[in-house]
């Protein structure tokens, strides 16, 4: 089910939540809502399921204006970061709650929740109360709770944001795979880019209360419309003047090294560049540098192995060169 927001307004008192906010969410996909901490991902997410009235605009889903709805009339399933079970139920009885209190008939909730515990992975702590399972199970149960319903849309508020970042990790990726098989509508709020980048089809980026882009992963990462959403996704740093990722840095010893076979449009040039410190990243390596002739400073992030070819150290002279900017449409 598709869900469409038309010109939502918020206000709190003179500060604007949402100003003038309108956003397609297309049906099936897994959309993120991504941006810094007040930038009105909550606020939008909590209009769509009707937890918080707007001053203005509409919200649509599946063809019908639900503005006016009670959230339970909205056919939504929610989960926050912080999910309240109840304590007192089983796994398996929390799963099965929504179809109870819907009064569907015995063997279809028996059907329902082993179907539904085996897609969370959670067959095997059916029997177990809310308190002795681990925070990443906990949010699974949530997920499963509020599948159970078949709503027409999953809204998650940062549903993994308690737990560790390998549970994170690891729950992420199992989300996509959970919206790869169920298919239905979700929107997922979150602050962690990578997270927007690993699970989404598609990313609202917001900031302030306004939509500063909304795309594919792709899009957003190689397109950015502006310095905001191309910072957001990833770090940047300015090498004269541009916009640059810190990988898309050549380094090299002599300015030849640097530049082989760079794009000629490319205005960046060489830039001579005192190393200042050399990191260690796993995989990669982040080296320091300052800018020989503006002081500028940098950091530009080579494989590990660029790092073990060319042994950089504190003290040195190098050139680099941006072999791609970070391309900003219609800027
Ligand atoms: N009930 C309220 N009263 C006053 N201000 C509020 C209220 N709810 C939200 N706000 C403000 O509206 C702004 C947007 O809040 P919102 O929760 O949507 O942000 P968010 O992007 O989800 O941030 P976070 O990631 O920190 O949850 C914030 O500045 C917040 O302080």
């Amino acid at each position: 089910m598709s869900i469409k927001v038309i010109g939502a307004n918020k206000r709190y008192g003179d500060f604007a939540a949402l100003d003038d906010v309108s956003i397609d969410i297309p049906d099936g996909q897994l959309t993120s809502l991504l941006g810094p901490s007040g930038s009105g991902k909550s606020t939008l997410l909590r209009a769509i399921a009707g937890l918080d009235t707007l001053d203005s605009g509409t919200v649509i889903i599946n063809d019908t204006d639900v503005s006016k709805k009670s959230p339970q009339k909205r056919d939504i399933g929610f989960v926050f970061q912080h999910y309240a079970a109840f304590k007192h139920l089983t796994v398996r009885e929390n799963i099965a709650f929504g179809l109870k209190i819907r009064k569907r008939p015995k063997k279809e909730v028996d059907a329902k929740v082993d179907q539904l515990l085996e897609v969370v992975g959670l067959t095997v702590f059916q029997k177990r109360f809310p308190a002795q399972l681990s925070g990443g199970q906990r949010q699974r149960m949530a997920l499963a709770r509020a599948l159970a319903v078949d709503p027409k849309v999953l809204l998650l508020d940062e549903p993994f944001g308690a737990l560790d970042a390998k549970v994170r990790d690891d729950l992420r990726r199992w989300l996509r795979r959970l919206h790869d098989e169920v298919h239905v509508t979700t929107v997922l709020v979150t602050h962690d880019q990578q997270e927007a980048l690993d699970v989404s089809d598609r990313i609202a980026v917001l900031n302030k209360g306004r939509i500063e882009q909304v795309g594919t992963p792709d899009d957003l990462y190689d397109r950015p419309a502006n310095e905001f959403v191309a910072s957001f996704l990833g770090s940047t740093v300015r090498l004269n003047g541009e916009l640059v990722r810190p990988h898309d840095i050549r380094i090299g010893r002599t300015p030849e090294m640097a530049s082989p076979t760079t794009d000629p449009n490319l205005d960046v040039g060489i830039i001579r560049a005192t190393v200042q410190r050399v990191v260690n990243l796993g995989f990669e390596t982040r080296v320091e540098l300052v800018s020989a002739s503006t002081g500028e400073e940098f950091a530009a992030q080579i494989t590990r192995g660029d790092q073990n070819a060319l042994n950089l150290q504190p003290g040195e002279t190098v050139y680099a060169r941006a072999t791609k900017v970070a391309a900003l449409d219609g800027v």
